[in-house]
C-alpha cells in the first residue's frame, strides 16, 4: 500500500470522530411523554408482549433490521490471527457495508478467545438480540465447527461470509469469465490456493453449480492436497485430488482458472505463464493479492484478472453478497440462509453483469463505458440494482424452500428503495 493511502486510512478512521458506525434513534425523544413512552413506564407494555410472544420483538424491536458482525479476530483478511480487538477496524467496516448498501442496522461484536466451544456458546448467548449473526474472519478449520454448531443451536440465519459471501460472489463472477474466455465451468481445471474457510467453501459451492472435483487442485502451506497425503483435516480431504502434482507450479500448469485465497505474491509471473490459453485469475487475497494486476497484465494479455480490491477492475469481494443477502433474509425472517438462496444469489449476481451499467456506477469510478467482459465480469459494489435484484431473488428463494417466517413486506421494491436510502 502506498504510503500516501496507508496515511489516509488511518486519518479516515481517526476523523472527524473516531470509528466508521454510531447508533442513531429513531422515534422522539424530547418531552416528558416522549420519555414514558421510550423508558418508564410505556416500555413495560412491550416487554410484557414479547415475553408472551417471542416473534413480537420484531414488532417492538429493532431485531429484524439488527445484524452482529461477529469475530475471533483468527483470520483476519489475510493478515492473518491479529486477535479480537485488531479485528475491529474490519468488523466496522462490515458493519458500515451493511448499513450503506441495505440499510441493515449492524453492530460489531469481538469475542476474545481461539477456543471453539467457548465462542459458541459465547454467540449462542446472545444471539436473540439479532435478526442476524455475520460470522467473520474466523480461521479454518474451527470455523466449519462453529458455524455448524450456531446454525443448530440458533433460530435466525448464521452465516459464514469468507465461506459463503466469498463461494457466491466468486461464483457469480468465474462462471462470467469463463464464459467470455470461451470455456465452461464442467470442463474447466481449476487451481485453488489456500484450503481455509473461504477456499473450502467456494470449491463446494463451484462443484454443486457443474465444476468436476477432479478437475480441482487445491493446495495449502504444504502444497497440493493428494490423495493420501498424511495430516489432512477432514475439509481438506474433500478436495484431495488422485494427482502426482505437488507444488503450486506443478498445479497450476495447465489450468484454465486460479483462484487465490491465501496471501499476497504467491502466484509468481512464470507460473502464470504456463497455465492454458485465456486463462482466469482470480487473485483474492485482501488486502495483498497472490499477483498484483500491473504483473500479471505485464506477463500475459489474454487473461481476465480480478482481485478483492476496489482500485483495480473486477473486485470479487463479498461485498456484493452479504449486504444484500441478509436483507432478502431477513425480509422474510428466514430461518437460515440455505443453498437454494445461495444460489438463487449466484444467478442474479451473474446476471446483472450482462446489463446495461447504469450512469451513476460510471460517474462513481470516473469511467466513460463498461460492458461485460474481461475487465467487467461482476457488478460493481456501488450499482443500485444490487439491492433489489439480489435481496429479492434470496426471499423468494427463502420462500420457495419454505424457511421464511413472513410474507414479502408489501410493495417490496417500494420498501427496498427506502432501505437503499
Ligand atoms: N475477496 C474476498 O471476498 C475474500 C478474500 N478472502 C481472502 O482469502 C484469504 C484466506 O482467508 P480465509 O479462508 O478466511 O482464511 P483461513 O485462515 O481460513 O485460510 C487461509 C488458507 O490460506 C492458506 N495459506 C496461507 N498462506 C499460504 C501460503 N503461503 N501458501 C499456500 N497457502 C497458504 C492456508 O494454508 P494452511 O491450511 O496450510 O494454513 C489456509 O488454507 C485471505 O487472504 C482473505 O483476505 C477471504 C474471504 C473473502
Ligand atoms: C473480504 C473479506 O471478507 C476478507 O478478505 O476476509
Ligand atoms: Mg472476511
Amino acid at each position: 500500500m502506498s504510503t500516501d493511502l496507508k496515511q489516509a486510512s488511518l486519518d479516515y478512521h481517526a476523523q472527524p470522530v473516531p470509528g466508521k458506525i454510531s447508533v442513531e434513534l429513531t422515534k422522539p425523544a424530547q418531552t416528558q411523554r416522549d420519555l414514558s413512552l421510550a423508558y418508564s413506564p410505556g416500555v413495560a407494555e412491550p416487554c410484557r408482549e414479547i415475553a408472551k410472544d417471542a416473534d413480537l420483538a420484531y414488532r417492538y424491536t429493532g431485531k429484524g433490521n439488527l445484524v452482529a458482525v461477529i469475530s475471533n479476530g483468527s483470520a483476519v483478511l489475510g493478515l492473518g490471527n491479529l486477535g479480537a480487538l485488531a479485528s475491529k477496524p474490519v468488523m466496522e467496516g462490515k458493519a458500515l457495508l451493511f448499513k450503506r448498501f441495505a440499510g441493515i442496522n449492524s453492530i460489531d461484536i469481538e469475542v476474545d478467545t481461539a477456543d471453539a466451544g467457548e465462542f459458541i456458546d459465547t454467540v449462542e448467548r446472545i444471539a436473540d438480540t439479532f435478526g442476524g449473526i455475520n460470522l467473520e474472519d474466523i480461521k479454518a478449520p474451527e470455523c466449519f465447527e462453529i458455524e455448524t454448531a450456531l446454525i443448530e443451536r440458533c433460530n435466525i440465519p448464521v452465516f459464514h461470509d469468507d465461506q459463503h459471501g466469498t463461494a457466491i460472489v466468486t461464483a457469480a463472477g468465474l462462471v462470467n469469465a469463463l464464459e467470455i474466455q470461451g470455456k465452461r465451468l464442467e470442463d474447466a481445471v481449476i487451481t485453488c490456493l489456500g484450503a481455509g474457510a473461504a477456499a473450502i467453501a467456494c470449491m463446494r459451492l463451484l462443484v454443486s453449480l457443474g465444476a468436476r472435483r477432479e478437475n480441482i487442485y487445491m493446495l495449502d502451506r504444504r502444497g497440493v492436497i493428494y490423495a493420501g497425503r498424511e495430516g489432512v483435516n477432514l475439509y481438506k480431504q474433500e478436495f484431495a485430488n488422485d494427482t502426482d502434482k505437488r507444488s503450486l507450479a506443478d498445479a497450476v500448469n495447465g489450468a484454465d482458472a486460479f483462484i487465490g485465497l491465501s496471501g499476497a505474491d504467491l502466484l509468481k509471473p512464470e507460473m502464470l505463464q504456463s497455465m492454458a490459453a485465456k486463462p482466469v485469475v482470480f487473485a483474492c487475497s485482501n488486502p495483498d493479492p497472490e499477483i498484483s494486476p500491473e504483473l500479471a497484465m505485464a506477463t500475459r494479455d489474454d487473461l481476465i484478472i480480478a482481485t478483492g480490491r476496489s482500485d483495480y477492475p473486477n473486485q470479487v469481494n463479498n461485498v456484493l453478497g452479504f449486504p444484500f443477502i441478509f436483507r432478502g433474509a431477513l425480509d422474510v425472517h428466514a430461518t437460515g440462509i440455505n443453498e437454494a438462496m445461495k444460489v438463487a444469489a449466484v444467478r442474479a449476481l451473474s446476471d446483472l453483469a450482462r446489463e446495461p451499467v447504469p450512469q451513476d456506477v460510471l460517474d462513481a469510478f470516473e469511467l466513460e463505458s463498461l460492458s461485460f467482459g474481461p475487465e467487467y465480469i461482476i457488478p460493481k459494489p456501488m450499482d443500485c440494482r444490487l439491492l433489489p435484484r439480489l435481496a429479492t431473488a434470496v426471499a423468494q428463494a427463502a420462500i420457495d424452500s419454505g424457511v421464511a417466517r413472513a410474507d414479502l413486506p408489501q410493495d417490496y421494491a417500494a420498501y427496498l428503495a427506502e432501505m437503499a436510502g
